[in-house]
C-alpha cells in the first residue's frame, strides 16, 4: 500500500481526492536544463500530433504493458525526486511523456489509458495553463430525470450539466516549474484537458492563491505592457496570455513490463 508523504498534505487543493499542486517543485536552472535537454534531443523523436507534438520517453505503452527504454539521466533525476519526494508510486516511475503546446494549442478532455498505475505526476514548464477537470460523461444525469426530481422545477436551467453524487467541473492553473499530481476520483472520475486558445481565465480554479504566491517573477504573463488600463482589465478579468510555448512532462508508471520482447 502506498501511502504518500505527509507534506503532501500542505499541497493539496481543491475538496475533491485527490490533487496535489506543489509550486516550484524545479529551479529556474532545473527548468533550463531539462528544456535544453528537451530541445536538443533529435527531431525524429518529436511525434507530430494535430494539435501538439510530443516526445516518448521510457519506451512504447501497450494496452498489455511497456515495452521499456531506458529512461536517459537527465530524466531519471526527475522522476526519481518525484518518486521519493511524492511516496505515491509503488516502484520507480518509468514513462515520460514531453507534450509541447503553442500558445493557441491545447489537449482534448481525456483520461489516461489502463496501463498505467492510477497516479500522474505533470511537471510544467514554459507558458503557464489552465487544465479543466470535468466529470465522467457516465456521471452525467439525463436533464430530464433532474427536471423531475426537483419538485418546484425551477432550478435547472437549460444548457446547464448536472453530475451525479456532487461531481462537478473545475480548473487548476498549472504555473511553470509546478508539479501537478492526481490521483483517486480526480484520475477516475474526471477527464482532464487544456483548451485551445491563447487566453485562459484562472478565475475560480482551485489552486488559486497556491499559484498566484508565487506569481510575483512570473508578472509578464498576467498583464499587459501596453498601459495600466489594459494591465488593470487583464488583472479583473484573471487572464493569462500563452505568450510562448508550453512544455509539459507527464510522468506515469506502467506496472506491467514486458521483459522479453518475444514473449509479448
Ligand atoms: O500537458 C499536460 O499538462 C497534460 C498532458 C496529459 O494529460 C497527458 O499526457 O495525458
Ligand atoms: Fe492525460
Amino acid at each position: 500500500m502506498v501511502e504518500g508523504n505527509e507534506k503532501l498534505n500542505n499541497y493539496k487543493v481543491g475538496t475533491l481526492p485527490t490533487l496535489i499542486y506543489i509550486p516550484d517543485f524545479i529551479t529556474d536552472s532545473e527548468q533550463s536544463f531539462l528544456l535544453n535537454n528537451i530541445y536538443g534531443a533529435p527531431t525524429s523523436k518529436w511525434k507530430p500530433l494535430k494539435n501538439r507534438r510530443l516526445q516518448n520517453w521510457g519506451g512504447v505503452v501497450h494496452e498489455k504493458g511497456l515495452l521499456p527504454q531506458v529512461l536517459p539521466p537527465w530524466l531519471t533525476n526527475l522522476t526519481q525526486k518525484i518518486y521519493e519526494e511524492s511516496g505515491l508510486f509503488p516502484s520507480a516511475i518509468n514513462h515520460v511523456l514531453i507534450n509541447e503546446y503553442l500558445p493557441n494549442q491545447g489537449i482534448m478532455p481525456h483520461q489516461d489509458g489502463p496501463a498505467y498505475f492510477p497516479v500522474v505526476a505533470i511537471l510544467s514548464l514554459g507558458s503557464p495553463a489552465v487544465m479543466d477537470f470535468t466529470p465522467h460523461p457516465r456521471l452525467k444525469l439525463d436533464p430530464q430525470d433532474v427536471i423531475d426530481k426537483d419538485s418546484d422545477g425551477g432550478n435547472f436551467e437549460v444548457g446547464e450539466d448536472k453530475w451525479l453524487d456532487d461531481h462537478h467541473p473545475f480548473s487548476v492553473l498549472l504555473m511553470p516549474r509546478s508539479l501537478l499530481i492526481f490521483k483517486d476520483m480526480a484520475y477516475s472520475d474526471y477527464l482532464h484537458g487544456i483548451r485551445d486558445c491563447a487566453v485562459h481565465c484562472y478565475n475560480g480554479v482551485v489552486n488559486e492563491t497556491h499559484a498566484l504566491k508565487h506569481m510575483e517573477s512570473d508578472r509578464h504573463f498576467f498583464s499587459s505592457s501596453e498601459g495600466a488600463v489594459e494591465t488593470i482589465a487583464t488583472e479583473k478579468y484573471k487572464n493569462i496570455s500563452r505568450a510562448s510555448n508550453r512544455i509539459s512532462l507527464t510522468c506515469r508508471l506502467v506496472p506491467k513490463v514486458h521483459k522479453n520482447l518475444f514473449r509479448f
